[in-house]
């Protein structure tokens, strides 16, 4: 009786009570059941129940910015080259050497910084991070503490989500700041012989840090905007963004806390270098946490590292002393041509205006205006800028043939970029031009061929790279059959040996009909004119044509 289910409710989890509500719902009537949601003292125990702890998670990443010389000396920046090829007397801090500022990575970062909607400072400074590391022969990393180039901007992200994952979700996460940084040198460790090589090549390459709020809750939003700021920084070509390379690096700062309170205090997962691996990474931490309190104990502030296995804590970090970097002076940027003093040319200088002018269109920007020009699905926008080169396939494909864009884009997904990934291939590497590939569609078109032969003519494509689709066509005899007599008889053929199908359809299953249309492309392998196929079926099943 409902007497019994109020004592129920002092119980504060609300799972318990789900439970009872789903038990009275079982074991009493349907009326009994509404009874008890409209008892209006339950609402408050509802209210009340306990909020669940959530994740917080804070990004700062690492991108190496893509420059053919490193941030403060004229060495070349290669990932390949041999160890300590490339490595200038500044980049081994020897002494009595001075730091260049590289004019090269401004611009890229206040590029970046214009992309992500960052107020650009029209003075920055440059600080000494000092900690002691084998692979820091300075004992400090330049890099912009107190006044960094840029700060306060956004990164909105989009991610498939919904039962299907076609809904698309969009969020922001804000940017608290743009640093210039060098990168350290490369440690090696060596357990064999117990020793650690340093690889200096990647002393001083130059880095932008970019410094996430604490304004994601989970590993898949953490990988989505990654994700995003990827393809951004790749159109921008301000970073290469390969992150198996290194030239994208994310720490992930996670605590765990209940909406509404105070943060958490923060683990940092250092050095992620897939974006599959931080979201992993990330939720792993967030329910190591979350497991911590509900035992009763304390997140400890540490860091954690990112290589397998996962878990691998390293000692707490020295305390790090900053002070100004005495060999450079601030780095000043103008806003246009006009704000520039008199006697320093324009070219020397980093004017704002002038890389604002020629900032690309945007990951975010081309899949709105794909959706908007072409009709094709969100999902399927999301494809093609995910995949380097494949929207200008897209487009030109486009150009050639009348065939229109949701068609098109079934053909680029489905077969061009199934294959490609097949065997491993950029866009770039693709067999099939995208003219070529108009060329087959334009012969589907245009009535020549039918789908499934088009299909199978771009596989001969595929594998005989070079021969047009026209030519195969020709070659292996795969046009279109129209000749009404010949598909008379086939379709008389297949009516005959299929009586069952045949009945089926004279009383009434019109869907039968498809069935007998497969049978006869059987026979014409794909060939008959599907339009003269089903007009003639219909006919000898006695159909009436509109059906
Ligand atoms: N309670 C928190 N939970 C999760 N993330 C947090 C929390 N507090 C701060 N963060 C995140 O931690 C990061 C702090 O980065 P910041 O570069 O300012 O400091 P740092 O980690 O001490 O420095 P560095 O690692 O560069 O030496 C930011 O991305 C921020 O969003
Ligand atoms: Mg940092
Ligand atoms: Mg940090």
């Amino acid at each position: 009786d409902s007497n019994t289910v109020i004592k129920w409710c002092i119980f504060p989890d609300l799972f318990v009570f789900n439970q009872i509500i789903y038990t009275a719902k079982r074991t009493h009537s349907r009326s009994f059941f509404y009874l008890v949601l409209s008892e209006p003292r339950l609402a408050p125990l509802c209210l009340s129940a306990p909020q669940q702890l959530v994740g917080v998670v804070g990004l700062e990443i690492h991108a190496q910015i893509n420059s053919n010389t490193k941030l403060f000396s004229g060495s070349s920046v290669r990932f390949t080259a041999p160890p300590n090829s490339l490595v200038s007397f500044f980049d081994a801090s020897l002494p009595g050497t001075l730091p260049v500022l590289n004019k090269r990575c401004v611009d890229a970062a206040v590029m970046t910084g214009l992309a992500l909607s960052c107020t650009i400072n029209r003075m920055s400074l440059f600080d000494r991070k000092h900690y002691f590391y084998a692979d820091l022969p300075a004992g400090y990393q330049i890099t912009q503490q107190r006044r960094p180039i840029a700060v306060d901007g956004t990164l909105t992200y989009c991610f498939l989500g919904g039962k299907k994952r076609s809904q698309v979700i969009r969020k922001t996460v804000n940017i608290k700041q743009i640093q210039l940084e060098q990168d350290s040198g490369k440690s090696l460790h060596d357990d064999l012989r117990s020793q650690t090589l340093i690889d200096l090549n990647r002393a001083g390459v130059g880095l932008m840090e970019l410094v996430m709020e604490p304004d994601m809750s989970c590993g898949e939003e953490a990988a989505a905007a990654v994700r995003e700021l990827q393809l951004i920084l790749q159109a921008l070509g301000t970073c290469q963004g390969n992150m198996s390379e290194g030239q994208l690096r994310v720490d992930a700062n996670v605590s765990v806390h209940k909406p509404g309170e105070p943060l958490g205090i923060r683990a940092e997962v250092k050095n992620i270098n897939s974006v599959r691996y931080l979201a992993r990474a990330i939720d792993y931490e967030i329910q190591r946490q979350i497991d911590i309190l509900q035992r009763g104990g304390t997140v400890q502030n540490e860091t954690r590292h990112s290589s397998l296995p996962y878990l691998f804590l390293s000692p707490a970090r020295p305390p790090i002393r900053f002070m100004p970097e005495p060999n450079l002076p601030p780095l000043i940027v103008y806003e246009d041509n006009a704000s520039l003093p008199t006697g320093i040319d324009a070219c020397q200088a980093v004017v704002v205006e002038t890389i604002r002018k020629v900032l690309p269109e945007l990951p975010s920007v081309k899949r709105d205006r794909l959706v908007q020009t072409y009709g094709i699905l969100p999902e399927h926008s999301f494809t093609l800028v995910n995949e380097d080169g494949l929207v200008d396939y897209f487009e030109a494909v486009l150009k050639v043939t009348k065939m229109g864009p949701r068609k098109v884009i079934g053909w680029v997904i489905k077969e061009l970029l199934g294959h490609l990934k097949q065997q491993d291939m950029s866009v770039s590497q693709s067999p099939i031009s995208p003219s070529a590939l108009a060329e087959l569609l334009e012969l589907q078109e245009t009535g020549h061929i039918s789908s499934s032969v088009a299909g199978q003519v771009f596989q001969e494509m595929w594998k005989s790279s070079g021969k047009t689709a026209l030519q195969i066509v020709q070659e292996l005899d795969l046009g279109l059959v129209s000749d009404t007599a010949q598909l008379h008889s086939i379709c008389q053929k297949v009516v005959d040996s299929n009586p069952d199908e045949v009945n089926a359809i004279r009383n009434g299953n019109k869907k039968v009909l498809n069935k007998l249309m497969g049978l006869v492309q059987k026979e014409t392998k794909g060939r008959a004119d599907p339009v003269l196929v089903r007009a003639i079926l219909q006919e000898k099943t006695l159909l009436k044509s509109d059906c």
